[in-house]
């Protein structure tokens, strides 16, 4: 293989060689509808979007062992919590590093060994994607390359534009496109205005630039995509998950004419980019659901076994720990547990709250609804939530 000279992809080969079964199908509609629903009316579903899996996908069987033990933590909480998997086969980074398994499968690139095998990586990740969606699972994952995102798009529930993207014109327009909700990150600065004003351009019809199921260039004018929320991942001044800063980016959306849709990362910015505070960073957003606060939705990096690891110079077969993640650190699958136990038993308390609302007029409601201090007595802040985790 030259890489030197452009090579073919595989275009509609892809998904006529891996299609989208009818299980599949149903599977990611109904994940797309329940994001929805989510979005359009979170009083009357009430359960918390928990974004969750590892940083980057590399390892087919283990994401698949991952994706078995998230079927069984659904099963668990399916009152409390709406759980999709972080399936992420492409990486942005800061500066040079691994890709994502759409890249580069094999390490080759990172390692110098060889050419990487965009090919292979297309058809890993989408048979990946496959599997996942048909135990039932919804899919998350980030769209980098508007380009590549026509190999996978039909099987993803929940499209994420990362926040070294968030405001690119390009990104915002494949965005307007996307059969599926979209959320956009804050900016690396921690800014939230550029994720509002992306959903502000995606939801508009767009002149998108593309490539047809033939692997022509296209184009053609998008509907504009209404289902968009943020996602608050702290940044180069800080973190942005405590109780106020939360309330100001839903009064900020508020006032954007937008619906306080926010969900929060627990890792990135958020986690100072150290796996470990993710739990805190949980427990803090804990305290924060079951007072009533704004929250939409939880991000989280997690795997099999926690921490991270470096591609071992000889290559994957020559040591590669198993679950763990190559990219940023993650929480391990007990923890993840503890986590997700923590989380459902803040939504029941939510949810019991939102009861008694619902119990008295309509008129009396609104008023209560307006200030949740008429609901919790005392601010967000000061409550206490019995967390599993470190609080
Ligand atoms: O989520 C993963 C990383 O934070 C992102 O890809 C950037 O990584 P880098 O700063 O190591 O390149
Ligand atoms: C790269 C990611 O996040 P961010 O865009 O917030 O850095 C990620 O979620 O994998």
């Amino acid at each position: 293989m030259n890489l030197h000279e452009p090579l073919l992809l595989p275009s509609s080969g892809a998904k006529l060689a891996l299609p989208l079964d009818e299980t599949a199908q149903q599977n990611v509609r109904w994940g797309r509808d329940a994001v929805r629903n989510l979005l359009t009316q979170p009083r009357s579903d009430g359960r918390l979007l928990v974004v969750i899996g590892p940083c980057s996908i590399h390892d087919p069987d283990a994401a698949l062992d991952y994706a078995s033990r998230l079927v069984e933590a659904t099963k668990q909480h399916h009152r409390e919590l709406l759980i999709v998997m972080r399936v992420y086969v492409e990486k942005p980074r800061s500066t040079v590093g691994w890709k994502g398994l759409i890249h580069d499968p094999d390490y080759a690139q990172t390692l110098g060994h060889s050419d990487p095998d965009l090919n292979k990586g297309v058809l890993i990740s989408r048979q990946i994607m496959l599997d996942i969606a048909k135990k039932g699972l919804p899919v998350a994952t980030e769209l980098l390359n508007p380009l590549l995102v026509h190999f996978f798009q039909d099987i993803v529930s929940v499209g994420v534009v990362g926040a070294r993207t968030t405001e690119s014109q390009t990104h915002r327009e494949m965005s307007s496109d996307m059969p599926m909700p979209m959320g956009f990150k804050n900016g690396m600065d921690g800014g939230l205005q550029v994720a509002i004003d992306a959903m502000t351009a995606s939801s508009r019809p767009h002149t998108v630039v593309g490539v047809d199921d033939e692997g022509r260039l296209a184009y053609h004018l998008s509907h504009g995509n209404p289902d968009t929320f943020v996602i608050l991942r702290g940044g180069s001044n800080g973190p942005n998950f405590g109780p106020e800063q939360v309330q100001q980016a839903a009064q900020e959306l508020v006032r954007a004419g937008k619906k306080p849709a926010i969900v929060v990362d627990c890792s990135h910015g958020n986690s100072m980019k150290d796996y470990r505070n993710q739990g805190s960073v949980a427990a803090c957003l804990a305290n924060q659901i079951a007072a009533g606060g704004p929250i939409m939705g939880v991000m989280l990096e997690s795997n099999i076994n926690e921490g991270r690891q470096d591609v071992p110079n000889k290559g994957a077969e020559a040591g590669l720990k198993y679950g763990v993640s190559i990219t940023d650190g993650c929480v391990g699958w007990h923890e993840t547990e503890l986590i997700l136990d923590c989380l459902a038993a803040a939504v029941r308390e939510r949810q019991a709250r939102s009861a008694v609302v619902e119990s008295i007029p309509d008129t009396i409601a609104a008023e209560a609804l307006e200030d949740e201090k008429h609901l919790v007595g005392v601010p967000a802040s000061n409550i206490t939530f019995a967390c599993p985790v470190r609080c």
